[in-house]
Order: C-alpha cells, then sequence, then structure tokens
C-alpha cells in the first residue's frame, strides 16, 4: 500500500498546542498547492463519527494524553494513500508527537524532506487556546487540559525536534527554494 507513497513529498510541521501549525499550513495549501493532513482533524473525524474506537480516543484527548501509535500512523496513512494520486506534496500537521511515531513513519512510509518547527512560548500558546475554545467546540480547549498538552509537548514532542535537527532538516520558516515552488 504504502508503494504509492514512494515518491511523496513529505513535510512533518511539528510546534506545541495552539502554536499556529493549523495556521501555517493554511497559507503553504494556498501558496503552494500541498495536501494539508492535520492528524488532530483526523483524530477528531473518528470521535464525531460516534465509533467505539472514536469514544476511546476522545478520552484520551480530553485528558492531553497521546492516542496510541498504530491508531493514528494508520490513520495517516489511509489518508495519504487517498491523496497519492493528485498530491504535490504532503503537510503533516501535529505529527511525529514522539519519536517513536517519527521512527514508525519513516519505516512504513518515507523520510521527511523538510521538519517545520512552529515556535511559541507556553505564555502565548494558553492564550491562544483559551480564546479558541470560546468558538472551536473542542473538547481539549479548556484550561486544564490545555496544562497537559503542553506538560505531554515538552516531553514528548519536543525531543522530535531535537532528533530531525540532527539530522540538519529543521526550518522555523519555509523558503520557496525549499518548497520547490
Ligand atoms: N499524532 C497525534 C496527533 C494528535 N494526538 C492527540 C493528542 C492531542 O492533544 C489531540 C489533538 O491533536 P491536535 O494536533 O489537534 O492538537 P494540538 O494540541 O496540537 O492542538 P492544535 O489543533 O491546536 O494543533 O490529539 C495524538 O495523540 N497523536
Ligand atoms: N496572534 C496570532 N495568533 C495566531 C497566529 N497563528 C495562529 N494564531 C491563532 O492561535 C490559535 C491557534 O492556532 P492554530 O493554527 O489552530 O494552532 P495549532 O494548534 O498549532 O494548530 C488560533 O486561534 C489562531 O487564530 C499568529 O501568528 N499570531
Ligand atoms: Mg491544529
Amino acid at each position: 500500500m504504502a508503494e504509492k507513497l514512494k515518491n511523496s513529498k513529505i513535510i512533518f510541521v511539528v510546534g506545541g498546542p495552539g502554536s499556529g501549525k493549523g495556521t501555517q499550513c493554511d497559507r503553504i495549501v494556498k501558496q503552494y498547492g500541498y495536501t494539508h493532513l492535520s492528524t488532530g482533524d483526523l483524530l477528531r473525524a473518528e470521535v464525531s463519527s460516534g465509533s467505539d474506537r472514536g469514544k476511546t480516543l476522545s478520552a484520551i484527548m480530553e485528558r492531553g494524553e497521546l492516542v496510541p501509535l498504530d491508531t493514528v500512523l494508520d490513520m495517516l496513512r489511509d489518508a495519504m494513500v487517498a491523496k497519492a494520486a493528485v498530491s504535490k506534496g504532503f503537510l503533516i500537521d501535529g505529527y511525529p508527537r514522539e519519536v517513536k511515531q517519527g521512527e514508525e513513519f519513516e519505516k512504513k512510509i518515507g523520510a521527511p524532506s523538510l521538519l517545520l518547527y512552529v515556535d511559541a512560548g507556553s505564555d502565548t500558546m494558553v492564550k491562544r487556546l483559551v480564546k479558541r475554545g470560546e468558538t472551536s467546540g473542542r473538547a481539549d480547549d479548556n484550561e486544564e487540559t490545555i496544562k497537559k498538552r503542553l506538560e505531554t509537548y515538552y516531553k514528548a514532542t519536543e525531543p522530535v525536534i531535537a532528533l530531525y535537527e540532527g539530522r540538519g532538516i529543521v526550518r522555523k520558516r519555509l523558503l520557496r527554494v525549499v518548497i520547490g515552488g
């Protein structure tokens, strides 16, 4: 199945909760026409479907914890395969959330050519999320869950950035030349 994805360009978009990943991805899609896949959105779609799996996921997300690796990776791969034929490249928003997620992705799908790091201070992230919570309807945009999400981010996700920095593919801004036009 992953055969179809062999030549796909992949960009990981990583940053804390509320750092602006979704906002940056929308801008990149408008300019470059990449396919934006947010793993958080894929998970929320499963929750809204009302399935048993969705109910388990929703409880994990409300605790601000990470969903089991295989669940996210299967959903992500299915979504990528569905778009492979028409996509110029993929913006994978909110993934990997932990080093292991990155390793498994590379084994099953392929290596990213770039990691876009969306950086924001924790006070800024909290303020934005509380504000977004006024209208987002998201069960995890409340102060208690936001605190947990930040803890999870600093503990599990920041090491992902260090890993890819070691490979020299982390960028804080996207240059036109990098994304190829
Ligand atoms: N690879 C992933 C992606 C998401 N999640 C879970 C934990 C997150 O807290 C929740 C929501 O994911 P989002 O990416 O939507 O969450 P963020 O906290 O980054 O918020 P945002 O929409 O602001 O990016 O889903 C996960 O376990 N594994
Ligand atoms: N002031 C300001 N707000 C932003 C910026 N980028 C995103 N936001 C807001 O911050 C909130 C979180 O952004 P979002 O893109 O959903 O972040 P994500 O959680 O990383 O996907 C939203 O309400 C955005 O409107 C920015 O550059 N400046
Ligand atoms: Mg988002």
